[in-house]
């Protein structure tokens, strides 16, 4: 199989969707039933589902009005309809409407079994697609400086990156450790393998393991298939442990043997995999205090920091800023195809005045936000009155109505959060307690740019 697909058989005919899902699991889908339109639509709203098989004629929400439903719930759920012999014309009427494909009752399983592998390979190539654009985005930036610092540190990284020594990368939120950690793995002898970025902080404890190590089949409720975990995926290039300073006590044990055995153990398997990889962490996290509070191993700091790049923070390296801003503006044109010839004396002053508590990561927040508001090529002071565009609210004293700083605190809030967790939007509507559907609403209408860091 391709990719691994969650499926959800919908049919009130009990005995038939018993049946699909024997032969289903048999084939090693993850599949859940619904016995009617309404449940279905409550367990789409609660779960993640790849393919949604649905029986056309059902009492209630029949099974052309549960595929329009999930076309405008999530377009990427693909449906195949399951139909009677006669009614194959309402079939093709539903293909027209998005289904994928139609399979009638009687009809050999295997047919229905070729189209969702067909729709397993689909996907799959447009995971690789969205992967390797994402690839392509994140080499997007600027290694240059006119701060003494911050030149030292750029110079450190260009020699550490021709050897296999372990890397910490120390600075604030936002100041550009992953890209350090790119530029460093882009120079290095491991250019064409992969860099493979973890964040530690997106994932829960136990999930933390199951995505640095992997799992065997069987090893857990609902591990149908093999999985392979990031250090292995990371076999021959770089690993970038992010947000190392959050892992818990537990993973700090095992990811120090790992680093120093350069060998790992899927769940489930006590067999040891030998990894060739290079380790690059990074933290936000003054991380000799967390060591003195107990919380971050003495031994596993001094692993891993073999050579220490720490990154000055935008405010202590202003003279960066031209700069930057010059190649955030450009990118953000591009992004947001819109043109922009520049910016006025005053919108230049007050850039290069302020303080950016959220470092290169807010500048760039913040030009875009500048591109989405200019109303005439040239960007000016006046365009911004009126809008948040600074985190720090206190820098420019806006006169504001409750409803503009209500939504100007969602807009701050859902940026933070989908940042946080590199734009994942399933994990980001789980926080703030809304369907990915209000999300995408909202991200619309906040205009909002989603960009995975
Ligand atoms: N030198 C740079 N050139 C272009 N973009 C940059 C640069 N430094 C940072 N950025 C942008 O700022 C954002 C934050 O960068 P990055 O993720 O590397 O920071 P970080 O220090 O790892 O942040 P965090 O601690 O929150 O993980 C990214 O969107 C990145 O593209």
């Amino acid at each position: 199989m391709a990719v691994e697909l969650k499926l959800l058989v919908v049919d009130d005919e009990k005995d038939f969707r018993n049946l699909l899902r024997v032969i289903l699991e048999r084939e090693g889908y993850l599949t859940d039933i619904a016995e009617n339109g309404n449940i279905a639509i409550d367990m789409i709203k609660k779960n993640h589902y790849d393919v949604v098989l649905t029986d056309m004629k059902m009492n209630g929400i029949d099974g052309m009005q549960l595929l329009e439903y999930i076309k405008t719930f999530d377009e990427k759920i693909e449906c195949i309809i399951i139909t009677g012999f006669g009614s194959v014309k309402n079939a093709v009427e539903a293909m027209k409407k998005g289904a994928f494909s139609y399979f009638i009752k009687s009809n050999n399983p295997q047919e229905l079994l070729f189209d969702i592998e067909k729709i397993s390979k689909i996907k799959s190539l447009s995971d690789q697609n969205n992967l390797l654009k994402d690839e392509i985005g994140k080499q997007n930036y600027i290694l240059k400086s006119k701060n003494h610092d911050f030149q030292k540190t750029i110079k450190y990284a260009k020699k550490v990156a021709t050897t296999d020594s372990n890397v910490l990368i120390l600075g604030e939120s936002g100041v550009g450790k992953e890209v350090v950690a790119r530029f460093i793995h882009k120079c290095s002898n491991r250019k064409n393998e992969i860099f493979m970025a973890v964040n530690c902080h997106s994932f829960s404890d136990s999930l933390l393991e199951d995505e640095l190590y992997g799992h065997e089949k069987g090893a857990f409720t609902g591990s149908y298939h093999m999985r392979k975990g990031r250090f292995e995926a990371s076999d021959k290039g770089t690993l970038f442990l992010d947000e190392i300073g959050d892992i818990p006590a537990s993973t700090q044990i095992k990811i120090l043997r790992n680093i120093e055995n350069k060998e790992i153990e899927r769940i489930g398997n006590n067999k040891s995999i030998k990894i060739d990889f290079r380790l690059i962490c990074a933290t936000n996290k003054d991380i000799k205090s967390e060591i003195y509070k107990g919380r971050f191993r003495k031994d596993l700091y001094y692993r891993i920091s073999t050579v220490i790049l720490e990154i000055p923070p935008l405010r202590r390296r202003k003279e960066d800023l031209p700069i930057l801003i010059d190649f955030f503006l450009k990118r953000a044109q591009k992004d947001l195809k819109k043109k922009v010839k520049g910016l006025d004396e005053d919108l230049m002053n007050v850039l290069l005045n302020y303080n950016y508590p959220g470092n290169v990561r807010e500048l760039r927040n913040i030009i875009e936000r500048l591109v989405v508001i200019a109303e005439n090529d040239k960007l000016t002071l006046r365009d911004v009155s009126g809008y948040d565009v600074f985190s720090d609210s206190r820098f420019l004293n806006n006169k504001k109505s409750l409803k503009e700083v209500r939504q100007f605190a969602e807009r701050s809030h859902i940026i933070k959060i989908l940042e946080s967790y590199d734009f994942d939007i399933n994990k980001t509507a789980e926080i703030l307690q809304i369907t990915s559907r209000q999300l995408y609403n909202k991200i619309n209408e906040y205009n909002i740019v989603i960009r995975k860091n």
